[in-house]
């Protein structure tokens, strides 16, 4: 009987403790930091707890097509972070389930708080990570303190410019081999192509190859699966920052779980094979493959913290880093550019005019090292990336209390900065905010001549910026070059204009052009 009774009280123990965490977690750690938050003097929309205020987010207009192509995109895309900042101003709280966030569109504020926190001191958003855990693993988008630093000084070298100049030709054959396949469809009568696709595809295929490889045949297995990942984590409706709300979605979670250890027991294999090839190679010091993960593996040596070496387990997240952080951004960048160059003709013109006079006039010798001669283009490319940043906020994580002009930031506190915001601000960029004008890039290639030096952030800030965007600068104007040697295009009227936010920022509805080929 003392027995029965002992094992009662411990199950009924158990219980409590258990309702006392969910308790705890759900409702009063979070009430503790509103409470908190308030105190300090930050203001918001009023959160229900566990759902915090996702039910106003979810009333987006996903999806719907705008009747004018208007560039003025922030309500469309944001419509809920409009309404608030209408309310609140730049700076706000606002809550994902349990998570407290601090919203910030105010440029001066983010280089305040930039200048308090160096960035091996930032956090990413632990909710975030758990939640692409599959994706993204402990690579570098999501390390943090001593562990970034090591990752980002093994990783950065692999991207010099010198290092880039060996994977033109990788990028160069990805691409000729999708516009001759727009060439045949133009001869054979159907000059319309939906090109969000292509280019996405075709830039998963050049990450892929300059990241780990495509040829050996696990490389192709890992390029397919890791598309399929991102598929199932992002169609599925997901209550990010809701305790318990996986359970709802336990499926898609065991789904993307196997298809993560799937790609990383591929990703074995390939390293594996490299790091043997690599030791029968050593002697005549041959790298065997122009990708990073090469660059990767040749970098190693050191003890501890100081471990200029990645072990298996590293690289295998960072190859599903660059795949996850370097394909869609680049082919959106491409995408968007393609919208406003059909609708602009006038700059294909431009364009067309500057890769003549800076590359010459035979594609075939094409000297890829004078890319960074094509201003013009560069221009082009900032200002889609202002108009349409395809990452379109960055994310920060409190790691200690902060202050930042009179106000604490709580320990723990998610950061949310609103590019997309920032790069709408009438208040930065004057009246023509919503126009495409690629020329105020001309004498500040750097801020476009916002007024304030922060409040242009397509690649991120600071010690944490985007490590991969000369890939990036290199693999657009590649890219763009080649289109517009072979192609002129204008924009169908089956176009529906809807910019969503799917991750990256998006069209909805994809993007029809009509295509005519040039004549040589
Ligand atoms: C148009 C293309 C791209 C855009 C708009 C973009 C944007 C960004 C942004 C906003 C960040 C966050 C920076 C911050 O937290 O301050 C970032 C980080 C990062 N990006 Fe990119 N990116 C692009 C292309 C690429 C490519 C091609 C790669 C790799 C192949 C890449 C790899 C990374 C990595 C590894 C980080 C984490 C850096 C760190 O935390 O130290 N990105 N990117």
């Amino acid at each position: 009987m003392l027995v029965e009774e002992a094992i009662g009280l411990v199950i009924m123990a158990f219980f409590i403790s258990l309702l006392f965490k969910v308790l705890f977690s759900c409702w009063i750690s979070p009430f503790l930091a509103h409470k908190k938050l308030k105190r300090n003097g930050f203001r918001g929309p009023t959160p229900s707890f566990p759902l915090g205020n996702i039910s106003e987010m979810k009333r987006t207009s996903f999806g719907r097509v705008f009747e004018c192509l208007t560039h003025d995109i922030h309500s469309i895309v944001f419509p809920y972070f409009s309404r608030w900042q209408a309310a609140y101003g730049k700076i706000f709280t606002y809550w994902l389930g349990t998570e407290p966030f601090l919203y910030l569109a105010d440029p001066e504020f983010v280089k305040m708080l930039s200048r308090e926190v160096q960035a091996k001191y930032w956090g990413k958003p632990s909710v975030f990570k758990r939640d692409r855990k599959s994706m993204f693993g402990n690579g570098l988008v999501m390390a943090e303190g001593d562990e970034w630093v090591r990752q980002r000084h093994v990783i950065t070298p692999a991207f010099n410019p010198s290092n880039l100049k060996a994977m033109a030709s990788l990028m160069v054959e990805s691409t000729t081999q999708m516009l001759d396949r727009w060439a045949h469809l133009v001869l054979s009568g159907h000059p319309q192509i939906e090109v969000e696709n292509e280019i996405t595809s075709t830039a998963g295929e050049i990450i892929a190859k300059t990241s780990f490889g495509i040829d050996h045949i696990s490389g192709r297995q890992v390029f397919h699966k890791l598309r399929n990942l991102q598929m199932t984590l992002f169609k599925t409706n997901r209550l990010v920052g809701v305790p318990f709300a996986g359970i709802l979605n336990a499926g898609k979670a065991r789904e993307a779980k196997r298809l993560g250890e799937e790609i990383d027991e591929l990703f074995r294999e390939v390293i594996t094979a490299r790091r043997e090839n690599q030791s029968a190679t050593a002697a005549a010091e041959v790298v065997l493959q122009n990708d990073l993960l090469s660059l990767l593996l040749k970098e190693s040596g050191g003890e501890g913290k100081l471990r200029r070496w990645l072990s298996t387990a590293e690289l295998i997240d960072e190859c599903k880093t660059f795949f996850f952080g370097g394909h869609e951004t680049t082919a959106l960048a491409l995408t968007w550019t393609l919208l406003l160059l059909g609708i602009h003709t006038e700059w294909q013109i431009q364009l067309r005019d500057e890769i003549k006079e800076v590359l010459g006039d035979k594609e075939s010798d094409f000297d890829f090292t004078k890319l960074s001669q094509l201003k013009k283009m560069g221009w082009v490319m900032s200002e889609v990336l202002r108009l349409y940043p395809s990452a379109p906020n960055v994310q920060r994580q409190a790691r200690r209390d902060i202050t930042v002009n009179g106000l604490t930031i709580p320990n723990g506190t998610n950061m949310w900065i609103d590019v997309v915001a920032m790069h709408h601000d009438e208040a930065l960029w004057g009246e023509q905010v919503n126009e495409f004008r690629p020329e105020r890039f001309e004498h500040d290639e750097v801020a476009g001549g916002c007024s304030h030096k922060m409040g242009y952030l397509p690649f991120g800030f600071g010690g944490r910026m985007c490590v991969g965007r000369h890939l990036t600068f290199m693999e657009y104007k590649i890219v763009l070059t080649l289109i517009l040697c072979r192609f002129s295009f204008t924009l169908s009227p089956d176009y529906c204009h809807s910019p969503c936010i799917m991750l990256s920022l998006r069209p909805a509805h994809g993007l029809p052009l009509i295509f005519r080929l040039l004549e040589n």
